[in-house]
């Protein structure tokens, strides 16, 4: 479903601040995995995203998505396809634009129609997918989303997602901005829509304990590589604890004044 081969990405090459964010990625996903990805700051989680999403082209290798060769396509074109969640509630939807509209938008977008009127039936369907997020928002269809909580947004955007069926969902810390009790009903929202729609999903998170009871897979990044990635079995029997020694071991690094530590 996606594949990556020796994608590699430099930024700033043969200047005193060369970073090479991304040195050699390997990586394949089946269609419907959920692949929880973690690392310490900076170790190119997000950078892995803008190189699949398109947001720059990479300097060598290659991604296919669904068996296309997308190395070299424009972002706008593989936003078909691939669906971005961020950590920043306010992107993924139009604030000015109510949730039924929103709603709407991204049905449109999935029909490749450039004017959708609402009609009965679609708004019907609509509230229907609202209602069961089980967050009572239903009832403000007509609520301009930029009026919505953090929580609520990120809700609605994910059912964009869900309703645009992308072939692959990119989550970049989505819940990272939410407070804790709400950041853990996104996620249920999140596993619920992933599993019944069987999206193939990337999610960064820096919370080792999600990253380890959802999805069927977790990779770890440090210094612009893939150093470990689990599933199966050894993922079944992974703790955070044996994970941040896997991570010191890997990396030669310690975990210390890191953010993954919080959630210990
Ligand atoms: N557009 C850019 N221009 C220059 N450097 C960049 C750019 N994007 C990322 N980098 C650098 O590449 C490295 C990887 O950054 P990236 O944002 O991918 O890390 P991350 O793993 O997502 O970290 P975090 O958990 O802190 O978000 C960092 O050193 C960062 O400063």
């Amino acid at each position: 479903m996606l594949e990556l081969r020796e994608v590699r990405k430099t930024f700033y090459p043969g200047t005193p601040n060369e970073k090479k964010a991304l040195n050699g990625i390997e990586l394949h996903l089946d269609a419907g995995e959920f692949v929880t990805v973690i690392g310490s700051n900076g170790a190119g989680k997000s950078t892995l995203f803008n190189a699949i999403g398109g947001a720059f082209l990479i300097d060598s290798g290659v991604i296919q998505l669904d068996g296309r060769n997308i190395t070299s396509m424009k972002e706008y074109k593989r936003a078909f396809d691939i669906g971005r969640l961020f950590q920043d509630t306010m992107k993924g939807t139009a604030p000015n634009m109510t949730i039924e509209e929103n709603l709407a938008l991204a049905y449109t977008r999935k029909a490749g129609r450039s004017f959708f009127a609402v009609n009965k039936r679609d708004k019907e369907y609509f509230r229907d997918l609202v209602k069961k997020l089980g967050l009572g928002l239903e009832d403000r269809m007509r609520t301009k989303v930029g009026q919505l909580s953090g929580g609520q947004r990120q809700a609605v955007s994910l059912l964009m997602a869900a309703i645009a069926q992308p072939k692959l969902l990119l989550l970049d810390e989505h819940t990272a901005a939410l407070d804790p009790a709400t950041a853990e009903k996104v996620l249920r929202i999140t596993e619920d829509m992933i599993q019944k729609d069987k999206i193939t999903t990337m999610m960064i998170t820096h919370d080792i304990q999600a990253a380890l009871r959802l999805g069927n897979r977790t990779v770890m990044m440090d210094e612009g590589r893939i150093i470990f990635d689990i599933s199966g079995k050894e993922r079944e029997e992974m703790t955070v604890e044996k994970l941040m020694e896997c991570y010191e071991k890997n990396s030669r690094k310690k975990l210390e004044n890191d953010r993954m530590l919080l959630h210990r």
